[in-house]
Parts: C-alpha cells; structure tokens; sequence
C-alpha cells in the first residue's frame, strides 16, 4: 500500500484531469468507495451527521451522504464553515439537492451516533481556525463513533503535527493511499483504525507500506546442496564489560536467521557469557586498532556489524572508518552510529538508530524527529547514501535511492533492552542470504515485529524479552518458507 504526500495527491489529480479522468469523476469514486467501506460499520437505526468542509474534502462527504440516503439510511448533511468553494463540490451538491436531498442547518440539541468528518483533507493548513473549534468540542461531546475522510480534520497530512483541537478519529478512511502523518507522531494516534479506499488512479509513489505478501514473494528458500559458505562469515564487533548480553543477542539472532558463520570479536569475559548461549560462534579477543591491522585480510569476512554494546570512541571510530573500505556490507548500531560521510561504495551500509540516536545524529529534538520520521530519514539516506532503519513503532527503512518502507508489524513489547542488538543479528544474516539488498533489509525488519506479535498473542507484552527471538524466529521463519 503506498503513501502519498498531499503535493503528490494533487499532482496525481492533476495528471489524471489532463488524462481525461475528471476531478468530478474522482470524488465520485471516491463518495461510492467510502459508502461500500464505511457500510459495513452501521447499522439503518443510527442517526448519521455528514460535516462537510468547504473544500473537496468537504465535496467527498457530499457524495458519500448521497450513497447513504440512496440506501435507506438516515443522514443530516451540514456545512459547519460555510458552502463549498471548489468547482467540483459545488457540483456535487447541486446533484445532490436535485437528487431531492436537502443540506441541514447544524443543531446543536440533535444527537448523533456516527459523525462523518469530511471538514479538511489533505488541504488543511494549521491551526485550525477558531470558527471550526467551537463546532469540534461540540461533536467531542457527543461521544457518537467517528469517521474521518481522507485524514482526521486538525493533523497535518505530511507531518505528524496535530492542532490541540484536532479530531480524534474512530475510523479513519483515506482515499488513495496513506498520507505520511498515518505513520508520524503524535498524528497516528488520532486517526484510529485506517482503511484505504482505492478511487481509481494508478499508484506511483517511492514509499510503501512492507506486507506479509511481501516477505512470502521474496523468501529465498535454501537449495538441497547448499553449504555454510553460501550464507555469510560474518564478523560482529560487539559486546563489553559491562555489555556482554548484546552480543550474545545479537549473534543468537544471526545465527538463527540464517547466517553460515559467525565471528565475534569482544573481551574474554563477555565470550565466557555468549558462548553457553550460541556455541556456533567463534570468537576473537583484538583490540579495535589490531583488528585494523590484521585480521581481516586473515579471515576473509564477507560481512560485518559493529555497535552493540560499545561506547563510541576515537578507536572505534577509526575501526569504522577502516570498514567502510572493505566494500563489504555493513551494519552501524548503537555505539557506531555517530556522525561521519560515508563512502559511495556499491555494498550496502546499514544504519539502525532509534529516534534518541537519530536526533543526536542531526541535532534535532525528538519531537522534531517523531513528527518528521519519513522524510528526515529519507534525506539522511540519500544524501549519505545509506540504507536508514528508524527504529520505534512503524520503523521506517529509507533507501539512498529516496525509496522507502514502512513496518507496521512490531507491538510495545519490543520496548526493551535488547531488541535492537536481536534487528541487527537478523539483519547480518539476511543481508547475506538474500541478494536483493532491500527485501534483506526489510524482511529482517519485519519479522523482528513479527515475533513481538506472535508473543503478545499468548502472552502478556510486558513479559517479552529480547532472547526469545531465538525460540520463536524457527516458527516464525517456517510460517514464510513456500512449498
Ligand atoms: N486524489 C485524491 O486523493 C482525491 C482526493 N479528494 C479529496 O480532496 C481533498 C483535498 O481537497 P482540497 O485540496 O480542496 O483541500 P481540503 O482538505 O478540502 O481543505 C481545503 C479547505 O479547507 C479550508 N481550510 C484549510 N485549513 C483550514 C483551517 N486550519 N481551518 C479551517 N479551514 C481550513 C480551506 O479554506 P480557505 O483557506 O479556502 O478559506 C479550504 O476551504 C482530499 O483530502 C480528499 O478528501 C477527492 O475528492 C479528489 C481526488
Ligand atoms: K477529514
């Protein structure tokens, strides 16, 4: 499913007019489409308010009641700021009154069991203008079931920004595909369950949603003569002292997605606790400037990850400036994410901050990130030339070359140390055993939620933990392999 900036739905409109396909024709499209979607949410006993805007969002509201008292169902249509302005919602309305259908004026004694927001769409400018705040705390207080057209009146469209008098959506059904803030925050909190309602253009967009179909369509399966050597030698830089557990999470994980071998360079004390737990791996005890000197050249690694559980320092960043020359594909977690440029080689490097990470990295608040995931991280990626994996709920994956993904599999459960050190094993593994670069990526990505959801199918989300992605990633990974 794709995701549309409101400069892109315009320009799409646009296009389909000089096609031939009316703006008229598209908000009829759109009117049937939300009739057959929202249908099944009522029932011919509720009282039904359709607030019309006086834009196009508003002209979407005005067919749909048109559907709506077509079947029977009992609707007031009211204009809150006014009558439509646009051409084509003027249109509409006239249709609709020679239809024989009336236009009501807004009573604030009259109850309602489901309000239909079709105030402002993707052409809401904030904040929202006082003769509208008046008329939404009186439909808060109505406590009926809200449908929001397009996106819930008071967000931003491309930003997670929400006016503090923004409608908070029970349903919200979006025409064409998802706007950006379905996926930001704090503005996908206010649209509550999402449908999108298809209206008839073709999709083109450069950011999509990463579906289970997905995953399924670019599983590889393992050829019956395959070896450990087809699979990756990796090398995972990780674990401390004081941090032995993420290496062992993030080598446990590799080794379960898939992985052929598995080095981990870290100190004696922090093998003496991942050994027990992956017996597979081998391990290697170099100081950050030896491994400089020597051992890749020795050990020929086809892949490598580096961060869990080290703290950034001089020595580690000049190890990492060391690999970005191996042209080999790499993967920057935790400790290793810092600011740097990075090389235009042809291997992918991967980059793995959460929103905290992400916000030291461009010295922005994390407000700022939150409300800006999709396209902060788009630039960073193609300006960099790095694949960037936002972590935090709807992780976003940007591509550098300006594609991207969102996950939308993953629960609270993965609120906990160590999760991000299990992503980045996984991702070790997939990179190598899968030669699209971006399907490695994002199935890594989405299986990590997965597992979290099949958790909280059974159990309590509090009681997740990060080793259990060792137990439930057989299972899991079973569930995609075709026969
Ligand atoms: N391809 C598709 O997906 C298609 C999508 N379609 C639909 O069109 C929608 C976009 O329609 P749009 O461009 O007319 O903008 P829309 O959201 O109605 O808002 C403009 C109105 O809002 C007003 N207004 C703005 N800010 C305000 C504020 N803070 N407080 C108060 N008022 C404010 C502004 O007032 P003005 O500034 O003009 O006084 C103007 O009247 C889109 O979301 C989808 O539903 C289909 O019908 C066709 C194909
Ligand atoms: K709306």
């Amino acid at each position: 499913m794709y995701i549309y900036t409101s400069e892109q739905i315009k320009a799409a409109d646009q296009l389909a007019e000089k096609r031939g396909m009316s703006t008229f024709s598209l908000m009829e499209n759109a009117g049937c489409g939300l009739y057959h979607a929202i249908c099944p949410y009522l029932s011919t006993n509720q009282k039904l308010l359709i607030a019309s805007g006086k834009g196009n969002n508003g002209g979407d509201g005005i067919v749909l009641a048109r559907y709506l008292k077509m079947a029977g169902f009992e609707v007031d249509l009211i204009f809150p700021l006014g009558e439509p302005k646009t051409g084509v919602a003027k249109q509409h309305l006239h249709y609709y009154e020679q239809c024989g259908f009336p236009v009501e004026e807004w009573n604030p004694n009259q109850t309602y069991d489901v309000i239909v927001d079709a105030l402002l769409g993707v052409g809401a400018i904030l904040p929202l203008q006082e003769s509208l705040v008046e008329w939404i705390k009186w439909m808060k207080s109505m406590k009926a079931t809200i449908i929001s057209i397009d996106v819930p009146t008071g967000i931003s469209s491309n930003s997670g920004v929400v006016d503090q008098n923004a409608i908070k959506a029970d349903y919200t059904f979006s025409l064409h595909g998802y706007k950006p803030s379905r996926f930001l925050f704090p503005s996908s909190h206010f649209y509550g369950q999402v449908e999108v309602v298809d209206i008839g253009l073709p999709q083109k967009s450069n950011w999509r949603v990463w579906t289970e179909k997905d995953v399924q369509k670019s599983w590889v399966k393992r050829e019956t003569n395959a070896h450990k050597g087809l699979f990756g030698t990796g090398l995972l830089i990780a674990g401390s002292h004081e941090m032995p557990g993420s290496a062992a999470l993030a080598a446990s994980s590799a080794m379960r997605f898939g992985i052929g071998k598995l080095t981990v360079n870290t100190t004696q004390h922090a093998s003496a606790i991942i050994g027990p737990i992956v017996p597979e791996v081998t391990f290697l005890y170099h100081t950050y400037e030896e491994l400089v000197r020597s051992e890749w050249k020795n050990r020929r690694f086809t892949c490598a990850a580096i961060g869990p559980g080290l703290d950034p320092t001089d020595d580690l960043e000049k190890l990492v400036t060391y690999l970005l020359k191996q042209n080999v594909p790499l993967i920057l977690d935790a400790g290793a994410i810092q600011s740097r440029s990075y090389p235009r080689g042809e291997k992918p490097i991967i980059l793995t901050p959460h929103p905290g990470e992400f916000s030291r990295l461009l010295q922005l608040s994390t407000k700022e990130i939150q409300e800006n995931r999709i396209e902060l991280a788009s630039e960073y990626a193609v300006t960099h030339h790095v694949i960037l994996i936002l972590k935090g709920e709807y992780t976003v994956i940007a591509f550098p070359d300006g594609t991207g993904y969102i996950n939308t599999t993953g629960n609270a459960s993965l609120a906990k140390g160590g999760s991000g050190d299990a992503l980045t094993g996984m991702l070790l593994a997939s990179i190598e055993g899968n030669d699209c670069v971006k399907a490695a990526v994002l199935n890594a990505v989405y299986i990590h939620g997965v597992c979290s959801d099949e958790w909280v199918r059974k159990y309590s989300e509090h009681t997740f933990v990060s080793s259990d992605f060792s137990s439930l990633l057989p299972m899991i990974c079973k569930s995609f392999e075709k026969e």
